[in-house]
C-alpha cells in the first residue's frame, strides 16, 4: 500500500542535462497537479453541488415537507404520556420556510427550533400541546404568539422578527423566558398574567417607558437600546437581579432605589451625569457589577473612587475588576476613618514644619522621655472641659498653664483673644499651617481649631505643664506626635443635662446641639474599643463634682497633699519662679516606672527647692549638646532629624501672631552677629544652622533660631568661650559643671557681641542628642 507521503507527493517534472549534469525543471510546469489531489477537489465540489440540489429539493417553495422535518428531528424519547417512542426536538434553521403547517402533525414535539426562515405565521404550533421551547428568531413574524397556547410553553425566542405590538399573553401562563429583542415594539403590555416570567429581553426596540411589568417575578430584564428615560420606578420588580439598560437616554437612576436584589446593572451609553445618582443603588447590597461606561459621569474627577465609595460591594465597575486598594483609597478619600484623618493632619504638619528652618526652643522642661508636660481634657462640645481646664490652671497655677489653641471661630462676647483662644482669620490660620506652626488642627462646625507649638512652648517656657482641651480628632493627631500627654476623657453621661447645658449657653443651633449630643457615643465607643486610649474618665454631669475628681487625680499624680501644696505656695510666694528654680514637674507619661519614681522623689523633696529635677537636668544636658552643635555648625543626619523625638522640627515663628495679647517677636532672624574663623562677619549669610535644621546646605540655614545657644554663651568672657570649646559633642560632659560655669542669662541686647572661635567638626558627625546617662536622683 502507498504511504501517505507517496500518495500525496507530486514530484516536479525534471530532466538531467547529460552535458552539464544539472537537473532541469520541465518547461511545462502548468500541467495539472497529481491525479489524486484533483480527484479530491472534484469530489468535494460535486458533493457540495449535490447538497445544494438536495436542499433545493427540500421544502420547495418554503413549504415545510416531511423530508425536511425528518432530517431535523432529534432526541428520541418518551412522549409526554409515556406511551410512545417519539422524537422530541426538531431543528430546521435557514430553509427559507414560510409555511410550517406540517409541524402541527408532530404533536409530541417539545422543542421546536425554526430560526432563520421567512415564517410569518406560527398558528400551526397551536397543535403542539407538549411544546416547551420555541425558537422562531430571525423570521418575519408580525404577531406575537397568536396561536392556541400549548399548555406548557416556557421559553420563547422571537427576537429579530417584525413584531411591532405586544399581544395579550395571559393564556401563556407558563412562560418563564421571553426574548423579543430586535423587534419594533414601542410599549410593554400583555404580560400581567405571566406570573412565572423570570427572563424578559426586549432590547433593541422602541420602548420609552418601563411599564406593564408590575408584580412580575422577573429576575433578568434586558431593555437595552431603547428610548428609556427612566422616570418611573421599578419598585414592583422585587426579584430583579440583572438589569441591562445600556444604550438608552437615562439621566437619573431614581427608580432603582427599591430593587434590593440587584446584582448586575448595565447602564453603558446613557446620560448619567451626577455621581450622587449612584446612591439610588445603595440598597442593593448584593450589587456586584455596574457598568457606567460612556456616560458623562465618567468625566467627573475621582469618578471611579467616588462610585466605589458609594457602592462598596462592587467587584466589577465598568467591566474592570475592582481592586482592594481601590476600595481602601475610596474610603480614605471620601469618608476617611478618624485615624486616617489624624494621620493626614499629622503628616501635613510634620512636612510643613520640616520645610521650615528649625529652631531650638527656650524651655528647659521637655526631654526625650517626657517631651512636653501636658494634660489634655478631651470631650464633646459642652462637656465642660474648658471650664475645668481654666479652673485647674487657676488653682494649680504653679504647675499648669493654659495651652491656648488658635481658632477661626468668631469670639463670643465674653471671650478674649490670647486668653480663651487666639482668634485668627482663615487666611492667617492657613498661612500658619503652611509655616509649619501647628502640632494639630481640626475642623469642627465649619471652624478650624489648632494647637501651635508656640502655645505649648509659651507654657513650658514658664516651667509649667500645658492644660489643653480638644475634640477626639485632635487627640488622635496628638497621639501621633512626640508629645505624650495625659488624656482625661470629660464626658457628660446624662444627655438631658448635656442638652440643657448647651441650650443654656445660647450659642448653638439645634443642629450643632444634636451633633454634640451624638458625639458622646463616639467618645463612649472610642473608650470601649480602645482601652487605655484615655488615661482617665470623668463624668461631667455635675461640673463641681467633676472638678473635685479632677483635682484629686491631679494632686495624687503630682504627689502633692493639701499641706504640701500650701507649703509650696508659700515657698513660691517668697521666690521668683524661673525656669531654673522650678523643679522637674511633669504631667506627661514618664516612659518607665524608674524615671517616674525619680520624678516623684524629686518633686517630694520640697525642702531642696534649688536642686534641679531630673527632667530639667536631662533637658539642660541636651540643650548644652544642641547648643554646641549649633555653634559648631553640626548638621545631624537626615534620619536623626526625622526620628528624634526632641522637638527639633518645631515650627519657626516668622510672623507676628494675630490676636495675641503680646505679639510674638519674629524669631527667624534673631541670631546674633557672629564671625567665622577668619573673622569674617557672617551675619549677612544669616545665622549658622541649628541642630534641627532640615537643610543640609550650610549656607541655606539662615533662619535658624539660636536663642538657646546664645543664651548659654552670652556674657562669657574669652576664657569662657575657650572653656566651652573644650566640650565638643564627642566629650562626655556633666552639664551641671557646665551650667555652673555659665553666668546667668543676660539680656538679649548683648547677643550681638557673641563671637565663636570653635572649630567646625567637619566630617566628624555625632548624634545630636547623646543618650541620657542615668543620673542619681
Ligand atoms: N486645637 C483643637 N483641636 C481640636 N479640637 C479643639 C481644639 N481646640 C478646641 N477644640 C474643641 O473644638 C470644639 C469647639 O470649640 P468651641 O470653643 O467652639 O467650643 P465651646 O462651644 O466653647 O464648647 P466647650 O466648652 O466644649 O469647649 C470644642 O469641643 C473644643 O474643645
Amino acid at each position: 500500500m502507498d504511504s501517505v507521503y507517496e500518495k500525496h507527493y507530486d514530484p516536479m517534472p525534471v530532466d538531467l542535462d547529460p552535458e552539464t549534469d544539472i537537473l532541469k525543471v520541465h518547461e511545462d510546469i502548468s500541467r495539472e497537479p497529481s491525479g489524486i489531489l484533483m480527484e479530491d477537489v472534484k469530489e468535494n465540489i460535486e458533493s457540495q453541488m449535490q447538497e445544494e440540489e438536495y436542499m433545493e429539493e427540500l421544502s420547495p417553495g418554503g413549504v415545510l415537507d416531511e423530508e425536511t422535518i425528518s432530517r431535523g428531528l432529534s432526541n428520541l424519547g418518551r412522549s409526554a404520556h409515556g406511551d410512545h417512542q417519539v422524537y422530541l426536538n426538531v431543528t430546521i434553521p435557514g430553509f427559507s420556510l414560510t409555511d410550517v403547517t406540517l409541524l402541527g402533525e408532530y404533536e409530541y414535539l417539545q422543542k421546536v427550533e425554526i430560526p432563520y426562515n421567512d415564517i410569518t405565521d406560527l398558528s400551526p404550533l397551536g397543535k403542539l400541546h407538549n411544546l416547551i421551547i420555541l425558537d422562531a428568531s430571525h423570521n418575519k413574524i408580525e404577531k406575537l404568539l397568536d396561536f392556541t397556547p400549548p399548555f406548557n410553553l416556557q421559553e420563547v425566542n422571537l427576537s429579530w422578527n417584525n413584531i411591532s405590538e405586544m399581544a395579550n399573553l395571559s393564556s401563556h401562563r407558563c412562560l418563564i423566558k421571553l426574548d423579543l429583542s430586535n423587534n419594533s415594539i414601542s410599549e410593554i403590555s400583555g404580560l400581567s398574567q405571566c406570573m412565572r416570567l423570570k427572563y424578559l429581553s426586549m432590547a433593541h426596540n422602541k420602548i420609552s417607558q418601563i411599564v406593564g411589568l408590575d408584580g412580575l417575578p422577573i429576575q433578568y430584564l434586558n431593555l437595552s437600546n431603547n428610548l428609556i428615560r427612566m422616570k418611573e420606578s421599578l419598585e414592583n420588580l422585587k426579584y430583579l437581579r440583572e438589569l441591562d439598560l445600556s444604550g438608552n437616554i437615562i439621566r437619573s437612576l431614581s427608580g432603582l432605589q427599591s430593587n434590593a436584589r440587584l446584582e448586575f446593572v448595565d447602564l453603558e451609553d446613557n446620560e448619567v451625569i451626577d455621581v450622587a445618582d449612584v446612591d439610588y443603588l445603595k440598597h442593593a447590597k448584593g450589587l456586584r457589577e455596574l457598568n457606567l461606561l460612556r456616560n458623562p459621569i465618567q468625566e467627573l474627577p475621582d469618578y471611579r473612587l467616588s462610585v466605589l465609595h458609594r457602592l462598596s460591594c462592587l467587584t466589577t465597575l465598568d467591566r474592570r475588576p475592582v481592586k482592594e486598594d481601590e476600595k481602601v483609597a475610596a474610603v480614605n478619600m471620601f469618608d476617611p476613618p478618624l485615624d486616617v484623618v489624624a494621620a493626614r493632619d499629622h503628616i501635613m504638619h510634620v512636612v510643613y514644619s520640616f520645610l521650615q528652618p528649625s529652631r531650638v526652643w527656650d524651655s528647659t522642661l521637655p526631654n526625650v522621655e517626657t517631651p512636653y508636660p501636658m494634660l489634655v481634657l478631651v470631650g464633646p462640645q459642652g462637656s465642660g472641659k474648658k471650664d475645668l481646664a481654666m479652673k485647674l490652671v487657676d488653682e494649680f497655677g504653679e504647675y499648669f498653664g493654659y495651652g491656648i489653641s488658635h481658632t477661626t471661630r468668631r469670639p463670643r462676647p465674653d471671650e478674649i483673644s490670647g486668653k480663651d483662644y487666639y482668634f485668627v482669620s482663615l487666611e492667617k490660620f492657613e498661612m500658619d499651617i503652611k509655616m509649619g506652626q501647628f502640632v494639630q488642627t481640626h475642623q469642627y462646625n465649619g471652624n478650624w481649631y489648632g494647637l501651635q507649638m508656640e502655645s505649648i512652648e509659651n507654657v513650658a517656657r514658664e516651667g509649667l505643664a500645658s492644660v489643653v482641651h480638644m475634640e477626639l480628632e485632635g487627640v488622635l493627631t496628638l497621639k501621633k506626635t512626640y508629645f505624650e500627654p495625659r488624656y482625661v476623657l470629660v464626658l457628660p453621661l446624662n444627655p438631658e443635662i448635656h442638652e440643657r447645658r448647651l441650650h443654656k449657653r445660647g450659642f448653638y443651633t439645634e443642629d450643632q446641639i444634636n451633633k454634640s449630643l451624638k458625639r458622646v457615643d463616639v467618645y463612649v465607643k472610642q473608650n470601649q474599643e480602645h482601652p487605655g486610649f484615655f488615661d482617665m474618665m470623668i463624668c461631667t454631669d455635675d461640673l463641681a463634682a467633676a472638678y473635685v475628681q479632677l483635682r484629686k487625680i491631679v494632686m495624687d499624680y503630682l504627689g502633692i497633699t493639701g499641706e504640701v501644696k500650701r507649703e509650696q505656695q508659700a515657698l513660691n510666694e517668697t521666690r521668683e519662679i524661673t525656669p531654673t528654680n522650678i523643679r522637674g514637674r511633669t504631667w506627661s507619661k514618664p516612659s518607665n516606672s524608674e524615671s517616674q519614681a525619680q520624678v516623684r522623689s524629686a518633686m517630694n523633696d520640697v525642702g531642696s527647692a534649688l536642686v534641679r529635677g531630673i527632667v530639667e537636668e536631662e533637658s539642660i544636658k541636651r540643650r548644652q549638646s544642641a547648643a554646641k552643635d549649633v555653634i559648631t555648625g553640626y548638621v545631624p543626619p537626615l534620619y536623626d532629624q526625622l526620628m528624634s523625638r526632641y522637638p527639633r522640627t518645631a515650627p519657626q515663628a516668622t510672623d507676628k501672631q494675630d490676636g495675641l495679647g503680646q505679639p510674638v517677636q519674629s524669631r527667624a532672624f534673631s541670631a546674633p552677629t557672629y564671625q567665622n574663623q577668619e573673622g569674617k562677619d557672617l551675619s549677612e549669610q544669616g545665622p549658622p544652622m541649628s541642630p534641627d535644621s532640615s537643610v543640609d546646605d550650610e549656607s541655606s540655614s539662615n533662619l535658624s533660631d539660636l536663642d538657646s545657644a546664645t543664651e548659654l554663651h552670652h556674657g562669657q568672657n574669652e576664657d569662657a568661650d575657650l572653656n566651652y570649646s573644650r566640650f565638643l559633642p564627642t566629650e562626655t560632659l556633666n552639664p551641671i559643671f557646665l551650667m555652673e560655669d555659665l553666668s546667668p542669662r543676660p539680656p538679649s541686647a548683648g547677643r550681638s557681641e557673641f563671637k565663636t572661635h570653635v572649630q567646625r567638626p567637619g566630617s566628624e558627625r555625632h548624634s545630636v542628642l547623646p543618650p541620657i546617662q542615668p543620673t542619681a536622683a
